[in-house]
This record gives C-alpha cells, sequence and structure tokens, in this order.
C-alpha cells in the first residue's frame, strides 16, 4: 500500500466530491477507499482554512485502524509555531464573536448540530474505523454529538441572571462575559462525543478555541471541521490542530494567550496540565479525568423482577465500548447471598451478549492493548480466577496483526489490594468481589484514589439514598447507566477531576463574572 494523500483530503471542505471520504457512509466503502488509496493525510483547520503545517516536512504520526492494526490515516504533529498561529486566530476572533448576539451564536450552533445529522452515518463510519469502537456504538456517540450543540444553542437562549436588594438601597446583579480563548483537549475513547461536549459550551458562551483531538483519533475532527467551514463558523472561531501531548498540547496549554483550558484525559496529564498552568493563576481549569468505578449489587437487586435489569445494567457499565469509558463500573461488588448466582448469571449474560467483532469492538491503540494486557498477564500471575476471557496474544508488529482484540474478561478471587482492583484498567476488564454489608461496599467502593461515578443496584428505596449519598463519586446511577441530561454536573471527586461541566457548570467554566452595584435613586 502507497503513501499518496488522498486528493480530496487536501481539500475537505469540499463535501459534494463523489469519490473521497465524504462518500465513505459504510464501512465497507471506507474500507475500499483505504486499501486503493494508503494512508489519508490530515490537515489542521485555522482561520477558517485548511492548512498544511509551516514546516516544510511536517512530522507526521501514524494513525491506525484498531480492528484490523493498518496504518490509515497520517496526522500532523503541529509544531509550537504553527499552534502560536492557531491561538493567534482564536485570539483574533475573539471581540467579534462574544459581541455576536446570542440569537446569532445559536442558530451557528444550530446548522453545526444539523450538519452532524445530515452526516450521521459517515460520521459514524469513520469513527468506527478510527476508534475502534462499533458501528452501532459510533452512531449513538455522533446523535449526542448532535445534542451537545442543539442543547447549548437553545441554553443560551434562556440564561437568567441573579439578582438581590441589599437594605432596599442597592440593587445587585451579576454580569457574565465570555472568559476568553480556550484551549480544548479531547482523549480517544469518545473522540467527536467528547471533543464536541467541550466545542459547543465554548462557542455558545462567547469564547473562540483550538481544540485538539488525540492523535490516537484525530479523523472524526477532521470531518466536523468541515462541518464548521459548511456553517459557516466566522475565521477563527474554532480551530483544530493535531498532534501529540508533549510538542501540541504542551504549546497550547501553556500559552499566556489561553484564557482557560478543558481537558478530559488520564489523571497523569490532568497533574501536568495543572502543574504547567500553576503560575498563570487567573487560567480557568476544568479536568475530567480518569475512573475506577464501583458497581455495588445487592441481595435485593437479585430478585425477581429485578435480576435481568440487575445483570444488563451492571454488563453495560462493564463493557460498553469496550470498558473505554472513564464513567464504566470495572469493580463490582456483590452481597455474599447472592455472589455465586450473580457471578454466573453475569458470567452467562456477557458471554452471550457480549461478542468480539459484533458488540464488542477492538481496544483503541497497540499500546492500549499492550497496557490491558500487561495486566491480564498480572491477573494470571496474581492466581486470580478467570471466569471469561484470558490473556490475549503478544503483538508486536502494529501491520500484520489483524487488529487490537480483546474479549470481555470476568476475573473473581481478586485482592482488594491488587492494581487489578486500583489501577484505571480502561479495558473490557471488570473484577467481581463478594461482601459481607452494606457498610463493607461503601468501604470497598470508596477505597480508590478516583471519584468519578458508581453504580447502586438495589430494590430497596432507603439504601437507595443511604448508600447513595455516602459514595464518593460525582455521578451516582441507581438500577441504570450512563443516563445523561446535559444539565446536570459532570465531573469527579478525589483524583478523578477538577470542576464540574454541562448546562449552568458549563457556563462557569466559558464565562467571567462580575457583580454590579446599583445605587436605589
Ligand atoms: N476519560 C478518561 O478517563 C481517559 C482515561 N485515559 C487513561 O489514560 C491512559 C493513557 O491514555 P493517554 O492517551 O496517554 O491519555 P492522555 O491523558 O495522555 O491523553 C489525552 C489527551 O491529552 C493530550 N495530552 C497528553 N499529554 C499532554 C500534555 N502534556 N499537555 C497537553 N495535552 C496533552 C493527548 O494528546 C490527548 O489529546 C489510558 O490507558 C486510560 O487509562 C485515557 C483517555 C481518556
Ligand atoms: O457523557 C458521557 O456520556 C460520557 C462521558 C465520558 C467521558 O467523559 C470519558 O470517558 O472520558
Amino acid at each position: 500500500m502507497g503513501s499518496k494523500p488522498v486528493t480530496n483530503v487536501q481539500e475537505p471542505g469540499d463535501l459534494d466530491r463523489k469519490d473521497g471520504i465524504w462518500s465513505c457512509n459504510t464501512l465497507e466503502k471506507a474500507a475500499s477507499l483505504i486499501q486503493s488509496h494508503g494512508p489519508l493525510h490530515l490537515l489542521n483547520y485555522v482561520q477558517g482554512e485548511f492548512q498544511t503545517t509551516s514546516s516544510t516536512k511536517p512530522p507526521y504520526i501514524d494513525s491506525y485502524e484498531p480492528k484490523t492494526g493498518t496504518a490509515y490515516a497520517k496526522v500532523p504533529c503541529t509544531q509550537p509555531d504553527d499552534v502560536e498561529a492557531a491561538i493567534r486566530a482564536a485570539k483574533l476572533a475573539f471581540p467579534g464573536w462574544s459581541k455576536t448576539p446570542c440569537a446569532e451564536r445559536s442558530r451557528y450552533l444550530r446548522r453545526v448540530s444539523e450538519l452532524i445529522q445530515e452526516h450521521r452515518e459517515l460520521l459514524a463510519v469513520w469513527e468506527s474505523i478510527d476508534q475502534g469502537k462499533t458501528i452501532e456504538r459510533a452512531r449513538i456517540e455522533v446523535d449526542r454529538a448532535a445534542a451537545n450543540f442543539s442543547y447549548f444553542s437553545t441554553f443560551i437562549l434562556h440564561e437568567q441572571t441573579a439578582a438581590r436588594m441589599v437594605d432596599s438601597a442597592w440593587l445587585t446583579y451579576e454580569h457574565r462575559s465570555p472568559a476568553g480563548v480556550f484551549a480544548l483537549i479531547s482523549p480517544w475513547n469518545m473522540p467527536l462525543y467528547l471533543l464536541t461536549w467541550k466545542i459547543a459550551p465554548c462557542l455558545a458562551f462567547g469564547c473562540t478555541a483550538v481544540a485538539k483531538p488525540s492523535e490516537v483519533t484525530s479523523m472524526s475532527a477532521f470531518l466536523l471541521s468541515s462541518l464548521f467551514k459548511k456553517a459557516n463558523i466566522p475565521a477563527g472561531v474554532i480551530n483544530i490542530v493535531f498532534g501529540d501531548g508533549p510538542t501540541t498540547g504542551s504549546t497550547l496549554v501553556a500559552s499566556s494567550l489561553i484564557n482557560g483550558v478543558s481537558f478530559t484525559g488520564s489523571t497523569a496529564t490532568g497533574i501536568n496540565i495543572r502543574r504547567m498552568v500553576a503560575a498563570q493563576i487567573n487560567k480557568h481549569l476544568s479536568l475530567e479525568l480518569g475512573g475506577k468505578n464501583p458497581t455495588l449489587v445487592f441481595s435485593d437487586a437479585m430478585s425477581n423482577g429485578h435480576r435481568d435489569r440487575t445483570i444488563s445494567v451492571a454488563a453495560s457499565a462493564a463493557f460498553e465500548n469496550q470498558g473505554e469509558i472513564c464513567l464504566c463500573g470495572s469493580r463490582i461488588y456483590v452481597e455474599r447471598a447472592v455472589y455465586d448466582e450473580f457471578v454466573q448469571s453475569f458470567t452467562d449474560y456477557v458471554s452471550q451478549k457480549y461478542t468480539l467483532g459484533k458488540t464488542v469492538g477492538a481496544v483503541a491503540s497497540l499500546q492500549h492493548y499492550a497496557k490491558v494486557r500487561s495486566y491480564l498477564q498480572l491477573a494470571t500471575d496474581e492466581g486470580v480466577t478467570f471466569k471469561l476471557g484470558g490473556v490475549p496474544d503478544a503483538l508486536d508488529n502494529v501491520d500484520s496483526t489483524g487488529g487490537y482484540w480483546i474479549a470481555p474478561t470476568i476475573l473473581t478471587n481478586v485482592a482488594p489490594t491488587s492494581a487489578l482492583q486500583k489501577d484505571e484498567i480502561f479495558g473490557p476488564v471488570v473484577t467481581i468481589t463478594p461482601v459481607d454489608s452494606e457498610e463493607e461496599a461503601v468501604g470497598l467502593a470508596n477505597d480508590s484514589e478516583y471519584g468519578l461515578a458508581a453504580v447502586l443496584l438495589t430494590a430497596d428505596g432507603g439504601r437507595m439514598r443511604r448508600v447513595g449519598e455516602q459514595l464518593e463519586a460525582g455521578l451516582v446511577w441507581v438500577n441504570g447507566w450512563l443516563v445523561r441530561e446535559l444539565g446536570t454536573p459532570f465531573g469527579g471527586m478525589k483524583s478523578s477531576g477538577v470542576g464540574r461541566e454541562g448546562g449552568e457548570y458549563s457556563r462557569d467554566v466559558f464565562t467571567v463574572v462580575r457583580t454590579v452595584h446599583l445605587p436605589a435613586y
């Protein structure tokens, strides 16, 4: 396979061409394009135009298709000079965009939402190719990306401000203005959804941005930039640069022209970013980081009428998107009275419902495959019981692997102190541990450096609140998982992050507030 660029990829704003990426609305067509053309070259989107990087020979990062192990795209590793040019473009666009009336900004966002919906299948196809997720999962996330834009397009039309009186002599009110230029940095597990979860509120509240998707999964951001162009978003309001963390991401974060950073990714990188901006005291910082989330199963949740839901919720929390969602429940604690029954029913259900290549995709990268595999090797070394799954083959040749496939894996007899119970594995791996009391369940659930999410499975109404309110997690679901209302605060406790996003919480991230005091005369 050669490496010549696909012609129309150099003109990605041209959505009408019949023979390029924009006509690939099935997995088969996309596979055939990759086969016939070789690696697709992505381009940055800066100042409303697609640009190659300024260096004559830009360094590229190979991007692999996880289901086949094929290097299928070349992602520019944007160098500091080009990152700074993108930041300047966003800075230049800020005065105009921040003063654009809400109704007009709302219309732009609404148009982007419509365009995402119009290209639903195509975006889902490339997201599935790029990330390894199933096409069904990709469709859900494309719909949710469209919803991010439609939600914030209407949110800004219904804003209210708080006003108070002081001794009948003074009227005070809160006045908000856009905070400036933002760095929006997203990870590789839900690429389009998580990037739009940042871009939509950022633009809605009048800020401009330079966004950087993960170098592992850049394709949907590239396609999205064409939709921004088609929606006529003014030049410079949203810029997308590609590249890695150390070169591209850190230049973006550290720039003194950047007024705020919204980041989703690992806790290690979140700590790094916090360090980088420590001296820039006014920089807004929103960090949504890792999780090692507990699922608690009580005996009453296994009674007739509840059992099926309990099993299916625990399973989707563990294995949706191959376990590559920061909210996944990867530690299950089960009341001892129903432990054997739960383990058996859960294992049967997962082995029937979660089939590799059908309902379970490939993990996102060779590097991530190696990481998840190392934990499964550790499980073997520790003498843990594999109820399902095993240690997959070691892969060392990226171009001849046939893909990064890890079967759903269920582990029992895992010590509470094991790294399997402590570390964010971020793959299709779950541990199940018996508990003897509600108190022990809560204690083990909270025995984690993370505090992002928790699932509580019970039929006891009193326990729902009693336990739910003790769990050290930013999001607690009772008898469900991943129910999302975009106005609710989203974010984690402990090492799972700083700040909350969603609705008015996103408004706090992207605006500055002043209190104005008016005399009564
Ligand atoms: N949402 C979550 O909870 C996620 C958790 N992870 C966890 O992190 C582990 C490592 O995955 P990575 O891809 O290495 O995550 P990462 O946190 O390094 O990458 C996330 C994003 O941050 C960028 N980045 C990395 N270093 C940066 C820096 N110094 N400055 C600015 N941006 C930077 C990356 O280019 C990417 O866009 C995974 O195995 C998983 O356990 C990874 C992705 C998402
Ligand atoms: O909002 C959701 O449904 C999912 C969010 C997931 C993340 O933030 C993540 O995996 O990082």
